[in-house]
């Protein structure tokens, strides 16, 4: 399926974005995966293709741009990460919650169809498909109550189509650790039910506000609206599961679509190692991580990647123009065109 969609404008070619597509290819950014696949025994070799069955339908509103928001504990290495991701130069300082106010930018996706495409036609103009990529503040336990910087943070991950859940599991004494030690299976665990009971708030509100509409007002139009929703408290509350891994129709979709809801976004585990546990690729996290993600996300892809290394990369080798490869001993590192400048948007 040719998933980029070409535009061609009066004033050149335009290109826009699949999501699903986009998801994939755009982490191409860094080297292939080091994880310990489960069925060797937690050693290193090529992930083995398994016949699983595939994921469910992907929630969210169709658009020509995709908006994914970095999350996860304060101080993990997510305003690094951005900035390497999108060439921005955010305050990523060591102390918990340097981030406050969102910081947003662009990258072009790299996409060698679209490199063709110019260099055969020369239109006056070439716009190549972007990613949005947020920067957002960092959450601790309890901030769907308040704790932390608060509640701000969740419209800001409910404005994006999907999630890059960062967790640390680089030691450093001199980088703080809100929870006081490196744990990225319990920091796991502590964003992703922050996101379920923040949904839970949500549902009860929009429950609420269908109930005086469906059963005081009588609106029938809107009762398979609310039986949807009463299909997703269960999966939140009872089932204690993501409201992606829910079954859901085509009209339940429809409902979910509307409501944004935070664990209705498909999640990408960005698992931040020292430099050097990267390079000679091994953490003694890394299988325990996989096993978390595959027991409650098992389609999720996990990509480690040492973000320490890559701003120091991005550094050494910021001169050059386009996208390009470059090596620096054992790794590769794939380097592509960044956005239009950061832009940090005040609540
Ligand atoms: N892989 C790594 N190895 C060592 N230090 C790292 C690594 N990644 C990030 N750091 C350091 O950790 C500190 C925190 O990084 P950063 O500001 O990016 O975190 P953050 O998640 O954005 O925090 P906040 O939520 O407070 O905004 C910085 O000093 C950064 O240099
Ligand atoms: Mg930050």
């Amino acid at each position: 399926m040719l998933i980029l969609l070409q535009r061609t404008t009066p004033r050149g070619l335009k290109f826009v974005l699949d999501k699903e597509w986009a998801l994939k290819r755009t982490l191409v950014f860094f080297s292939p995966s080091i994880l310990p696949s489960k069925r060797n025994g937690g050693r290193r070799m090529p992930p083995k293709k398994k016949e699983v069955e595939g994921p469910g339908p992907l929630l969210g509103r169709f658009g020509t741009s995709l908006k994914c928001g970095i999350v996860g504990l304060p101080n993990v290495g997510k305003s690094t990460f951005f900035n390497v991701l999108t060439k921005a130069s955010a305050p990523a300082e060591n102390f918990p919650f340097c981030t406050i106010d969102p910081n947003e930018n662009k990258v072009a996706v790299p996409d060698s169809r679209y490199d063709f495409l110019c260099e055969h036609w020369k239109p006056p103009s070439c716009v190549p498909a972007y990613l949005h990529v947020v920067d957002i503040a960092g959450l601790v336990k309890g901030a769907h109550e308040g704790q932390g910087l608060g509640n701000a943070f969740l419209s800001n991950i409910s404005a994006c189509d999907a999630i890059f859940h960062v967790v640390r599991a680089f030691e450093d004494e001199d980088v703080t650790h809100v929870e006081g030690d490196v744990n990225p299976v319990r920091d796991l665990e502590i964003i992703s039910e922050e996101l379920r009971l923040k949904d839970g708030e949500c549902l009860k509100k929009a429950m609420a506000d269908q109930e005086k509409v469906a059963t005081r007002g009588g609106d029938k139009k809107r009762k398979p609206e609310m039986e949807c929703l009463v299909k997703v408290r269960e999966v939140l509350e009872e089932e204690k599961k993501d409201i992606r891994f829910g079954t859901w129709s085509s009209g339940d979709i429809e409902v979910l679509n509307k409501h944004l809801f935070l664990t209705a976004k498909p999640v990408i585990y960005l698992v931040n190692l020292s430099e050097k546990d990267y390079r000679r690729k091994k953490n003694k996290w890394l299988s325990k991580i996989k096993e978390w993600v595959d027991s409650r996300d098992p389609h999720a892809l996990i990509i480690p990647f040492s973000a320490g290394l890559e701003l120091k990369a991005a550094g050494k080798y910021r001169q050059q123009g386009r996208n390009y490869i470059v090596e620096d001993g054992d790794i590769i590192f794939f380097r592509f065109n960044a956005g239009a400048g950061l832009t940090t948007k005040k609540k």
